[in-house]
């Protein structure tokens, strides 16, 4: 089978900075395919590379079967790629400008016109379209810059933190609008911080962390290894938190995240049941709880989860 992308053990280093360690991906044709990680991890750099920004030090990228070094310049013609910066005039509206980049890859007057009309009503753009960009809101700005991305209606897109920045609303139209474009067959790698982001839209998700591919698998395969939601508790006063480790981590074989505050301590559950069993498991062991949440891990929580020990589906 031909992957849409398939890196092979590609590396970058800067000075002596190794930011990329050998990494490997292969990512569908028609999938949504997302890197997961902190600030720093890598991602735009391994985006650069796969867009031909930036030459490997080594390893192998293919775009549909073309490598990015030898073959850069027919790999342009099948990707476009939209960075955490939109590159649009200010001074010009939202239409105004996608109809001069348009017309920048050699369209017709008239041609252009219809696509970035076009464009402007599937990015809900309608209301604003005669505007400066230069009022636009972050989100609005976000969409428009994604709608000139794909103006020659590339086979592969790079969306490096596409909704960095915004606010919840704002997020989830851009999310819309990559329902969209995916919708159209379109192969999508996008890279973002939030876990969440990556749930929602994500065939496939890989987590990076300092340049090196730490888990890999779907939304659900992902939730199942690190824990479907967070157990959070705090303690009503000073509890000697090696008993807390005895009756969770040496009796029933959980893992624990650390938090700052000694008193808190967070355990990723597999089922609301669990985090219904091990509250009942401290109270009988007569530890002070003070409160408790369930909610969804954040990518810390991730991070942490995977780095250690793997815990047991009840107790
Ligand atoms: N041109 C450069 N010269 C030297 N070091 C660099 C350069 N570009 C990136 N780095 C370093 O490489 C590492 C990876 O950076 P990269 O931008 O790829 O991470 P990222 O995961 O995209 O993070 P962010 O979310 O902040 O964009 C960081 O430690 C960064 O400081």
């Amino acid at each position: 089978m031909q992957y849409a992308i398939e890196v092979s053990k590609l590396r970058k280093s800067y000075k002596e900075n190794q930011v990329v360690q050998g990494i490997n991906l292969q990512i569908k044709k028609g999938e949504l395919f997302a890197l997961l990680g902190p600030n720093g991890a890598g991602k735009t750099t391994v985006i650069n590379m796969l867009t031909t920004l930036l030459k490997p030090d080594g390893g192998t990228v293919l775009i549909q079967g073309l490598d990015v070094v030898k073959n850069s310049k027919d790999v342009r013609k099948k990707i476009s790629l939209t960075g955490q910066f939109a590159a649009l005039d200010e001074e010009l509206s939202g239409l105004q400008n996608l109809i001069l980049i348009t017309k920048l890859y050699g369209y017709s007057n008239k041609k252009s016109s219809s696509i970035a009309n076009e464009l402007i009503h599937s990015f809900d753009l309608s209301e604003a379209k005669n505007r400066k960009v230069a009022n636009y809101s972050g989100g609005m700005r976000r969409r428009l810059d994604i709608a000139a991305s794909i103006v020659t209606q590339p086979e592969i897109i790079f969306l490096d933190e596409p909704t960095t920045g915004l606010d919840p609303q704002s997020r989830m139209q851009v999310w819309e609008v990559v329902r969209t474009l995916l919708k159209s067959g379109t192969t999508v790698l996008l890279t973002t911080q939030y876990l969440e982001e990556a749930d929602q839209l994500a065939d496939q998700i890989a987590v990076i962390d300092k340049g090196t591919i730490i888990a890999e698998g779907t939304p659900n395969q992902l939730k199942a290894s690190i824990g479907e939601k967070t157990l959070s508790f705090r303690l009503a006063k000073s509890y000697e938190p090696k008993k807390i480790h005895e009756i969770l981590v040496e009796k029933h074989a959980l893992k624990i995240i650390e938090d700052e505050n000694p008193l808190v301590f967070k355990i990723p559950v597999t089922k609301t049941r669990l985090a219904n069993d091990i509250i009942d498991t401290l109270l009988n062991h007569a530890v002070p709880i003070e409160d408790f949440t369930l909610s969804d891990p954040s990518l810390d929580d991730v991070f942490l989860a995977l780095t250690a020990s793997k815990q047991e589906e009840t107790i």
